[in-house]
């Protein structure tokens, strides 16, 4: 994967345009990913270890929001359940056609892996097939807050038994001092990182419009209400967590 460093935010704009998944993003994702949020790397490696553990025979695995592939490669790595497949789907051009590349990479350096299909496409008008593991590591708070109950819920009826959604997001938290605090070590996470205050100021205001965090109560309120029977928080660092939600 290209290991260009993120500076895209490193000059003054005199209006910053919404944040979008864009060429000039694509260029720059791991190094932004890893320097953006704390625990990526440590998630990534673990779903492809809690997804063996839901693998369920001759079922699909979707990364939903697969942006480079870094969920997808960590899911055919780990999981060796007999007649499994990835399906990932991200609705950017530019981040699909770069997956490929990866994915395509990937397959001449590895043995076993499970085979994969990239589909260029927008996650609310998919069509779910039977599916033991449905990953969306931060994408969820990408898609519009009055689409996400639907989603989920066709979700849930896609999910086999013993299957789960593995989902990862940033949080907002309802404790303001909570809010507060965990919103100021992520900044001092992101200026350790090598960010500048300028780079923090203008992403921050790229997103502001375009990813709305909820609560961990309002997660799992939803997952329930979307048919969930569990919902296990399995990590959180700062303000990024990823939860299990169960069938
Ligand atoms: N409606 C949609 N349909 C399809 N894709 C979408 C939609 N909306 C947004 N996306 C896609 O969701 C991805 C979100 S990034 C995921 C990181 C990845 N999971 C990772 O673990 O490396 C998160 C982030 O950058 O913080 C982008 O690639 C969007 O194009
Ligand atoms: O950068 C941030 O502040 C974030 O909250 C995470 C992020 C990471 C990559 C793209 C968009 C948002």
């Amino acid at each position: 994967m290209s290991k260009e460093p993120d500076r895209l935010f490193a000059q003054p704009l005199a209006q910053v345009p919404d944040f979008a998944f864009n060429e000039d993003v694509v260029r720059v994702f791991p190094d932004m990913i890893k320097r953006s949020v704390p625990g990526y790397p440590t998630i990534v490696e673990n779903l492809g270890v809690l997804a063996a553990q839901f693998a369920q025979p001759d079922s699909v695995l979707y990364d939903l929001g697969s942006s480079l592939g870094a969920v997808t490669q960590a899911l055919r790595r780990h999981v060796r359940t007999e007649g499994c497949r990835v399906i990932a789907v991200d609705n950017s051009a530019a981040m699909v056609e770069r997956c490929r590349e990866y994915l395509n990479g990937q397959d001449s350096m590895f043995q076993e892996l499970l085979p994969v299909e990239v589909i260029e496409g927008d996650i609310l008008a998919l069509e779910f097939k039977p599916a033991s593991v449905v990953a969306l590591n931060f994408t969820l708070q990408f898609i519009a807050p009055e689409q996400r109950l639907a989603l989920l819920g066709r979700i849930r009826q896609s999910l086999l038994p013993g299957g789960a959604l593995i989902l990862s997001e940033k949080l907002r938290f309802a404790d303001a001092q909570e809010h507060q605090l965990l919103g100021d070590l992520h900044i001092a996470f992101k200026r350790a990182n090598g960010y500048s205050e300028l780079e923090i100021a203008q992403k921050r205001s790229a997103i502001e419009n375009v990813m709305k965090p909820d609560s961990l109560e309002e997660h799992t309120e939803r997952l329930l209400a979307a048919g969930f029977s569990k919902v296990v928080p399995w990590f959180q660092c700062l303000n990024f967590a990823s939860l299990i939600a169960l069938p």
